[in-house]
C-alpha cells in the first residue's frame, strides 16, 4: 500500500486532507511510518491558519501542560524537577559504526535507532499527536530550511509557534522539492503535574544520515523543541558541507553616528549574555540565539534562524533589562517556564522586587527554605527558568532585518564567555584568521545551569558551540577559515569578557558596560577611532571609552578602572595558549596547521612584551610604544 493510502486509513478525513495537500511522497512515507509506530489516540495536523495555532494553545491548557496566569495570554509550564536543562550525557549523534569523534558524543547508528524506536513504540497511546510544519530562517529565502515536527506535547508545539515561522504553505509550495528536517518527540508518560516521568529513559538521538532527531521522556525546551538545538546539530553539518556558517550567535544592530546601522553577531555559550546583549537599550535586536551566515557575492550575510526568544528569566530586572521587563509585564503571548507562581503572578530569582515566601514552582508546592531530595535549598525559580515570546512584541526589534530574505551584512562578529581572569573586556582581532583562532577557536567559559551537571568549571568551548557540535572540530574550524577567503570584505572579529573579577571575586564591570563596548566596536568596524596594539589584538584607548561612557551611560570612567580592566595579563594568557594548544594537538587532532602557527605567533608576542614590561602590563605602556 502506498503511504498516502495508509495515511487515509490512519487519519480522519479532515486531517488527511491537510497532509494530502502537500505533494511530497517522502513526507507521506515518514508520517505514515511514525503515526503507525507511535500509536497516538488522536492526530492533529497544523496548517498555517490562526485557528490551528489557537487549537494548539488551547490543548496545552486542556491537557494541563500549561496553566493560565492572571495577565491575559500568559501561561506557565513546568518541567520535571530533574528535567530543567539540556541533558548532554543522553544526547547522542548517531553515526554509522559508532565512530568515535573527539568531543562529540556519538553512538552506533543502528543501535541508537533500535533503542530509540523501542522507547517510542506505542508511546503516544491515548495521547494526541501534533504534526506541525515550520521553517528555519526567513520564508522563501536563501536561508530557508523546512522542517516537520511530530510531538505529543502541546507545550512543545505551542513554543514552536511562538519561536518559528510557519511552514505548512512553504511545504505546499515546495512539494517534492522540499528537502526537510524531521523531529519526532514524545514527553513519554506524565506524572500528576504533567511532567515527564521516566527520566531514566530520557534520550535525544540525532540521526545525521537522515536529518532526523528523536527525543523522548523529556519536556525541557533545549531537549525537545526540534527547530532549536536539535536542528542546530543538523544545520552545523549542512553548513560545513556547503561552506557557510550555522552559529550559536545573536544578531543585532548597533546604531552608529548619523543613523549608521551596523550588524553584529555574538557567540557566547549558553547563559553567558547573548540575550542580554542583543536586548540592550540603545540598540536593536534581530535574534538572540541562532544565526545563519551565508557568503553572498563576497559579503557575509546573516539571518536569524528563529523569530522568537526562549530566554533566561533569572536576573531580569527593570534597571538592567528594561525592555524585557516591560514585555514580560504586558498582555502579549508568553509562556513562563519553571518560575514561582503565586495568585496567578509569576516571580523569579533576582527580579529586583520582593518575592512571596510560598507558591508553586518547578518543585511543586514551594515555601522558602524547602529542600530537595539532595538536601539543597530550592530557590523560588530555577536558574534556567525561561520565558518564550515572539520578537514581534519587542519595541526594539529590527523587523526589516528579521524578515529580509537576503539577511543583513555582518559588520562584526563577537566571541565571549565567562572568564574571571584572562581576557580584557573588549578587543579586536588583527584579522580574520587571528580572530577565528585566538578568539573563536580558543574560547573557554565556565559551565552554567543551562546544562545538567556541575557549574562554574572552566571548560573549552570553541565558538560557544561545543555542546552542539556535530562534525569533527578540525573540519569545523577549517570551514571557518575558508569562509573568510570567500569574502571580499571579512567582518571584523572581536572578543568580549563581561565576567572579569578582582582578587576578591567582585565583578570588574557593570552589566550595562557592554553598551559602551558595542559602540566602540561599531566605530572600529568603520575605522572611526584609533586603537592600541597589544600582543593579543587592538584594545580601546582610554579617551574613547571615557567619552563613550559619558555619552551612552552618563557615567565617569576612571583611568584606574580602565587600567585594571584592560591590563594585559601575560601569565594567564600564556597559560591559556598552553591549554588550547594541548587540546588541539592531543585531543582534537586533524586540525589546520595555521591554528598552531597563529597561537605560536601570539605566544611570541606575549613573551616579548613580558621581557619588556613584566607580567601585568598597563594598557598605557603599549600606548606610548
Ligand atoms: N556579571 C554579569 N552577568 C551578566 C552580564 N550579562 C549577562 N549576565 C548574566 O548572564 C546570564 C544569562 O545571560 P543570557 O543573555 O540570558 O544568556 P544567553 O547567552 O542568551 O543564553 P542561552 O539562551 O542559554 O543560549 C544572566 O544570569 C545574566 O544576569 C554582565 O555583563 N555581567
Ligand atoms: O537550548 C536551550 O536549552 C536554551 C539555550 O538557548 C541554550 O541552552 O543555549
Ligand atoms: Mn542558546
Amino acid at each position: 500500500m502506498d503511504a498516502l493510502e495508509k495515511l487515509r486509513e490512519l487519519l480522519p478525513e479532515e486531517q488527511f486532507e491537510k497532509v494530502k495537500a502537500i505533494d511530497n511522497p517522502e513526507l507521506h512515507a515518514f508520517l505514515a511510518e511514525w503515526i503507525e509506530w507511535l500509536e497516538p489516540g488522536k492526530v492533529f495536523v497544523c496548517t498555517d491558519s490562526e485557528e490551528d495555532e489557537q487549537y494548539v494553545r488551547w490543548k496545552a491548557l486542556y491537557y494541563g501542560e500549561e496553566k493560565m496566569l492572571e495577565t491575559p495570554n500568559h501561561t506557565v509550564h513546568y518541567d520535571n524537577y530533574y528535567d530543567q536543562a539540556r541533558d548532554k550525557a543522553n544526547t547522542k549523534l548517531l553515526v554509522p559504526g559508532g565512530k568515535e569523534i573527539p568531543f562529540l558524543n556519538t553512538k552506533d547508528r543502528d543501535e541508537g535507532l533500535k533503542e530509540i524506536k523501542e522507547l517510542m513504540k506505542g508511546v503516544m497511546k491515548g495521547k494526541e499527536l501534533f504534526i506541525c510544519f515550520f521553517v528555519l530562517g526567513p520564508k522563501n529565502s536563501i536561508f530557508t530550511i523546512p522542517a516537520v515536527q511530530l510531538t505529543d506535547s502541546a507545550y512543545v508545539a505551542h513554543s514552536e509557534f511562538i519561536l518559528y515561522r510557519k511552514g505548512y504553505e512553504e511545504f505546499k509550495r515546495l512539494g517534492r522539492n522540499a528537502k526537510f528536517f524531521r523531529f519526532v518527540h514524545s514527553a513519554g508518560e506524565l506524572d500528576e503535574r504533567k511532567t515527564s516521568k521516566n527520566l531514566d529513559k530520557r534520550r535525544i538521538y540525532i540521526d545525521l544520515v537522515d536529518d532526523t532527531v528523536y527525543s523522548v521522556n523529556t519536556q525541557y525546551g533545549g531537549n525537545t523543541i526540534g527547530l532549536k538545538k536539535l536542528a542546530f546539530r543538523l544545520t552545523i553539518q549542512k553548513a560545513v558541507k556547503e561552506g557557510w556558517l550555522s552559529e550559536h550567535m545573536f544578531l543585532m544592530r548597533v546604531n552608529g553616528p548619523n543613523g549608521r546601522k551596523t550588524y553584529f553577531t555574538g557567540a557566547y555559550p549558553s547563559m553567558c549574555g547573548k540575550t542580554s546583549t542583543a536586548m540592550i537599550p540603545w540598540e536593536n535586536i534581530v535574534g538572540d540565539d541562532l544565526t545563519f551566515i551565508l557568503p553572498v557575492n563576497g559579503v557575509a550575510r546573516g539571518a536569524n534562524v528563529e523569530k522568537g526568544v526562549f530566554g533566561i528569566i533569572q536576573g531580569v530586572n527593570p534597571e538592567d533589562d528594561p525592555i524585557i521587563w516591560k514585555v514580560l509585564h504586558s498582555p502579549v503571548e508568553i509562556i513562563f517556564s519553571n518560575v514561582l507562581v503565586k495568585d496567578g503572578k509569576p516571580y523569579w530569582n533576582e527580579m529586583g522586587i520582593e518575592i512571596p515566601d510560598e507558591g508553586e514552582n518547578h518543585s511543586g508546592k514551594w515555601w522558602r527554605g524547602k529542600k530537595d531530595k539532595e538536601g539543597n535549598e530550592i530557590p523560588p525559580s530555577h536558574k534556567n527558568a525561561r520565558f518564550t515570546v515572539s520578537l514581534e512584541h519587542f519595541p526594539n526589534v529590527d523587523l526589516e532585518a528579521l524578515e529580509n530574505p537576503c539577511g543583513v551584512e555582518v559588520g562584526g562578529m563577537i566571541f565571549g564567555g565567562r572568564d574571571k581572569d584572562t581576557w580584557p573586556p573588549v578587543r579586536e582581532a588583527f584579522d580574520w584568521k587571528h580572530g577565528v583562532i585566538t578568539m573563536g577557536a580558543s574560547l573557554e567559559s565556565e559551565t552554567t545551569a543551562a546544562t545538567l551537571g556541575k557549574e562554574g568549571v572552566r571548560a573549552f568551548n570553541p565558538m560557544a558551540i561545543l555542546d552542539f557540535m556535530s562534525v569533527p572540530l578540525g573540519e569545523y574550524i577549517e570551514n571557518y577559515l575558508r569562509f573568510g577567503e570567500k569574502l571580499r570584505k571579512t567582518p571584523k572579529i572581536f572578543a568580549v569578557n563581561y565576567f572579569l573579577r578582582d582578587e576578591n571575586g567582585k565583578w570588574l564591570n557593570h552589566k550595562l558596560d557592554k553598551a559602551v563596548w558595542l559602540k566602540w566596536m561599531e566605530l572600529r568596524v568603520h575605522g572611526d577611532v584609533d586603537a592600541i596594539e597589544t600582543p593579543i589584538g587592538y584594545i580601546p584607548k582610554y579617551e574613547d571609552l571615557a567619552r563613550l561612557f559619558k555619552e551612552v551611560l552618563n557615567k565617569e570612567y576612571s583611568r584606574e578602572d580602565y587600567e585594571k580592566q584592560f591590563t594585559i595579563r601575560v601569565p594567564e594568557l600564556l597559560a591559556k595558549i598552553e591549554r588550547i594548544e594541548k587540546i588541539y594537538r592531543e585531543k582534537v587532532k586533524e586540525v589546520p596547521e595555521e591554528l598552531f602557527q597563529v597561537l605560536e605567533e601570539e605566544r611570541r608576542r606575549l613573551l616579548e612584551a613580558r621581557e619588556k614590561y613584566g607580567d601585568y602590563i598597563s594598557p598605557f605602556a603599549f600606548e606610548s610604544d
